[in-house]
């Protein structure tokens, strides 16, 4: 074997998972969460020796699980040799100390173990400074000399990111620090703003999903490019963004950081110019992988996340992905009885690809409006206006109007109804596209 690989396997950390169920979880969701800390554990590159769960419906306020329950962590993790403890959930700097002094060994809450991953895979400028932003508001509260220092000194998981040189002086500098990073992200916040003013006309769609639903694989398939993808979480820090053409609308489909249960707070705000790409989209992908057991709370996780983000009002299409791994048929029509409008896809064998476009063509229709517009003569600007955003179908001038019928998208009606007011000129709203009349609102003579 090479020998390189070896000294990989021996230095993986080995690491006690610890949670709680209880009131507000049960134990089989509490089970499903622990696997996936496991496999958070896994992607930061440590290997998990035992999993411990405790019925406890309150955490405890100085220890998060109860004292009997850690003299057995501690045992557990002395039997397996674990290097450290890892719980499901945020620990108070507190607790954080004295479950580190009750273990003699490392501790990491769940946020932690995120913000690492996270530290770990950011690879452009803008992911490494908002990272390490988060990690240091993380980190903040918890500078006391003891957790601190043992922590930090043994490396490894929990300690990637800022050195060591950084963390340990004083919190002045570390304040100093986070004014800087915030400016920074400020200015590359505004450089993507221009960029995006470019790009304003086309139609915006958004991949959106838990980590690993395949949003990356899903991007690739239908822009036939290749994105980052792979079996481990968050694999994607950056919005990618790529051209897809979808009859004669051009969209633009960006890829999006993933959503996972407790997202630290922080490194929600952190990641806000990802998250702009969401904010600005005009229709959402909400990706799910239809194989895994415990989707509903994934999709009801992702659907939080987007109030979280005052975005869930956007027009939304449920996307299941990974129909390939379902086994029968059966499980198919299950979903498909629960989730009526969804679209049913694998991203691998390139299924249902085009029902998606279908959706998002049939979701773009509904908000167009055609408007038959009746100007005063020689407001040109207004004609220019028409012609910039909308489909022009005819146009006539008199003596002392200008008549023009267009199709127009919905975001645009502010704009046009203020220009029409200015103008004393009048708009008539005459078939939406879904074949309703509208009555007409826009009279402004
Ligand atoms: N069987 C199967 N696996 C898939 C499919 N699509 C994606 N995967 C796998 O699912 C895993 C996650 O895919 P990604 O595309 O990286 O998922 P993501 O949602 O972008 O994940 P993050 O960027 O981590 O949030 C990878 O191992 C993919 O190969 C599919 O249609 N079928
Ligand atoms: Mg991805």
């Amino acid at each position: 074997m090479n020998s390189d690989i070896q000294s990989n396997i021996e230095s993986k950390e080995r690491a006690v998972l610890v949670g709680i169920y209880g009131d507000t979880i049960d134990k089989r969701q509490a089970e499903e969460y622990i696997t996936e800390l496991e496999l958070l554990a896994d992607t930061a590159g440590g290997v998990t020796v035992d999993k411990i769960l405790q019925h406890k419906p309150r955490p405890d306020v100085s220890t998060y699980i109860g004292k009997g329950k850690l003299r057995e962590v501690r045992q557990k993790m002395k039997e397996a040799s674990a290097d450290l403890v890892i719980f499901d959930d945020d620990l108070s700097p507190t607790q954080a100390r004295n479950i580190e002094k009750a273990t003699e060994s490392k501790v990491l809450d769940r946020s932690g173990l995120i913000l690492d991953i996270f530290a770990s895979r950011a690879k452009t400028s803008a992911a490494k400074t908002q990272v390490e932003l988060a990690q240091l508001q993380y980190l903040l509260p918890r500078l006391t000399r003891y957790w601190t220092h043992l922590s930090r000194q043994k490396g490894g998981i929990g300690t990637k990111g800022p050195g060591e040189t950084q963390i340990e002086t004083d919190r002045r500098l570390i304040g100093r620090r986070i004014s800087v990073l915030k400016e920074k992200l400020e200015k590359l916040d505004n450089q993507r703003k221009v960029q995006r003013k470019g790009r304003k006309d086309a139609l915006r769609v958004a991949l959106v999903g838990y980590t690993n639903a395949g949003k990356s694989s899903l991007m690739n398939a239908m822009t036939d490019t290749s994105v980052f993808a792979e079996n481990r979480l968050f694999a994607t820090l950056d919005a990618t963004v790529r051209r897809l053409q979808i009859d004669q609308e051009e969209v633009l489909l960006s890829d999006t950081v993933g959503f996972i249960r407790k997202l630290p707070h922080n490194l929600v705000e952190s990641f806000k110019s990802t998250l702009d790409e969401i904010r600005e989209a005009d229709i959402l992908l909400h990706v799910v992988d239809v194989a895994s057991p415990v989707k509903n709370d994934y999709i009801e996780t992702v659907n939080k996340t987007l109030e979280e983000l005052e975005v869930h009002k956007k027009p939304v299409i449920l996307v299941f992905n990974k129909v390939d791994l379902l086994e029968s048929p059966q499980d198919m029509a299950d979903v498909k009885h629960q989730y009526p409008g969804a679209v049913m896809v694998s991203a691998y064998r390139g299924i249902g690809l085009d029902d998606i476009s279908r959706e998002i063509k049939k979701r773009v229709e509904s908000n167009y409006l055609y408007r038959k517009i009746v100007l005063p003569i020689q407001n040109y600007h207004v004609v220019s206006f028409l012609h910039e955003v909308a489909e022009v179908e005819e146009e006539s001038y008199d003596e002392d109007s200008i008549v023009i019928t267009c199709r127009i998208h919905e975001k645009y009606s502010g704009r046009l109804d203020e220009l029409l007011r200015k103008n004393n000129a009048s708009g008539t709203d005459l078939q939406g596209a879904n074949g309703e009349n509208h009555a007409d609102p826009g009279n402004y003579q």
